[in-house]
């Protein structure tokens, strides 16, 4: 039987992006909706610290080994906000359609060079709810914040995120585009080596 390990993540997004890639190994990579966890409280300062939070809780309830993801946005004319507050900037319980639309409104009659933005992915695994050294991996993706949104894929800030090489927003590209080259991409190819390593 394969064993399994649990997805740390309430955000559907992120699950569809990371587990066809997981799946791949010889383990069951399972949504944390599987096992009825709950969502916990985000109170690291950041990304690396919630990611561990994450894990952590989702390690505890199911027992399993756990992998979360913390990201966010990063915008260089509000000096690196939203970040880890990134799901939450209009609100606890905003949609991202309400984030965006903040966003935008900041960012009204701002400048391109202003507008340069980078996503930034911390992924973490745990073998178990108290593992000593957790695996981090880190991948960051620069980008524009657009004036208007465009395209219907990704979730997020995919529809304000200008990708230069791709001439696109993020929510333009395809799923197999935005795999390769995104900041959950990059830190996803890296958190895979090493298990792969570990796993011998
Ligand atoms: O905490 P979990 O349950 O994993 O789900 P979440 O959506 O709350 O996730 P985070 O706390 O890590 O907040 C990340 C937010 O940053 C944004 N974000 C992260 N990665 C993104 C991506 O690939 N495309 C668009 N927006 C992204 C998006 O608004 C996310 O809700
Ligand atoms: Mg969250």
């Amino acid at each position: 039987m394969k064993k399994k390990w649990v997805l740390a993540t309430g955000n559907k997004g992120k699950v569809q992006e990371m587990s066809e890639l997981l799946n791949s190994f010889s383990i069951e990579v399972l949504p944390q909706s599987q096992f009825e966890v709950s969502d916990v409280a985000e109170t690291g300062t950041t990304f690396v610290e919630n990611a561990i939070i994450k894990a952590r809780h989702a390690a505890k309830v199911t027992g399993l080994p756990a992998i979360a993801d913390d990201s966010g946005l990063e915008v260089d004319f509000l000096n690196g906000q939203p970040g880890i507050r990134s799901a939450r900037f209009a609100g606890e319980n905003a949609t991202d359609q309400e984030n965006i639309e903040l966003l935008l409104s900041k960012l009204e009659g701002i400048g391109t060079e202003q507008r340069r933005a980078r996503f930034q992915c911390v992924l973490v695994y745990l073998r178990h709810e108290l593992d000593p050294t957790p695996i981090i991996c880190q991948g960051t993706w620069q980008g524009i914040i657009t004036e208007s949104q465009q395209g219907e894929n990704g979730f997020g800030y995919d529809p304000v995120f200008w990708v230069e090489s791709e001439q696109s927003t993020s929510a333009q590209l395809s799923k197999q585009r935005k795999a390769e080259l995104s900041h959950r991409g990059q830190a996803l190819g890296k958190l895979v080596e090493l298990l792969k390593k570990q796993l011998g």
